[in-house]
């Protein structure tokens, strides 16, 4: 008769769990394995729903862990070609935009796991079973082992390790830092390159059409770069405005200066 109260979970500064979550994920993983990768189809949805389920709920979102996602990764593993793989730092659209033209490359989110948990939030409670739809913790007002900063570091680690062959990076030039040591791609995924497996990393600068070109492949930030990788004996090459990708920026400004010639 009365709507039921919540359960009282401990209040955290972030927003709480997406809303109809293990749907989400389980709508998602079906659409991945059944028609954007179909290759995939024989992967277990209910299975991955359970699995990243299991990886949270009754546990302190405090403390979570890699391990909690290990079960998860296993059931939806999948291999990225070799010379495929695309790393980005603070240029998600722009990333997106151009793997979603040119398919035959995959960022994280063109996996199935990143496909599934791109853009949700989720936690739970280590005194209840419940889902906490209130609230979760954030990295930065509660605690760095969330389970969302947690999940994302895992699989980064995971996707760098996995890579092969040539590997692509699109970093902002229009930031003061293009490379940030401090970011998933500086602080976890370049020093989970295997040099046996992996001999070049390629990075796009890409600057904003009309935007300030703050950064650029000659500029410290990617001198600083260059160094961590060679220093893992892989090569490191470095375009300005990559120009296939530029083709994508200029789709949205095709009159600007920089479009109409000599791109
Ligand atoms: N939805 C996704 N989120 C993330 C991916 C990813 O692939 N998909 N991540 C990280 N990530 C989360 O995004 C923010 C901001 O990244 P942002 O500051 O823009 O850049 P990051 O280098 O931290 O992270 C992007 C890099 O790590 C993977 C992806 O394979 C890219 O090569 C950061 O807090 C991470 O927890």
């Amino acid at each position: 008769m009365w709507p039921r109260s919540p359960p009282n979970h401990k209040e955290w500064q972030g927003s709480g769990t997406t809303a109809h979550f293990g749907d989400i994920v389980l709508g998602r993983c079906y659409t991945y394995t059944q028609i954007v990768r179909p290759e995939l189809r024989d992967k277990d949805c209910q299975k991955i729903q359970e699995a990243f389920l299991k990886s949270f709920l009754s546990k302190d979102p405090c403390d979570a862990t890699e391990q909690d996602y290990q079960p998860l990764i296993e059931l939806a593993n999948q291999t990225v070609p070799c010379n495929k793989t695309v790393f980005w730092s603070k240029t998600k659209e722009l990333a997106h935009q151009y793997t979603r033209v040119q398919q035959a490359l995959f960022t994280l989110e063109n996996t199935l796991l990143g496909y599934i948990a791109d853009d949700l939030s989720w936690c739970g409670d280590s005194g209840s079973s419940e889902i906490n739809y209130q609230s979760c913790p954030t990295r930065r007002d509660n605690c760095s082992s969330n389970p969302v900063s947690v999940f994302w570091n895992t699989v980064s680690k995971r996707f760098a390790e996995d890579a092969c062959g040539v590997v692509h990076v699109v970093l902002n030039g229009s930031l003061n830092e293009a490379f940030d040591r401090r970011s998933t791609f500086g602080r976890v995924e370049i020093h989970n390159l295997h040099p046996k497996k992996v001999h070049t990393l390629q990075a796009w600068v890409m600057h904003d059409i009309g935007g300030v070109r703050s950064d650029s492949c000659s500029s410290s930030s990617i001198r600083d770069l260059k160094s961590i990788i060679s220093e893992r004996n892989i090569t490191f090459t470095c375009q300005n405005n990559y120009r296939p990708v530029r083709f994508l920026q200029c789709v949205k400004n095709p009159e600007h200066p920089s479009c109409t010639s000599g791109i």
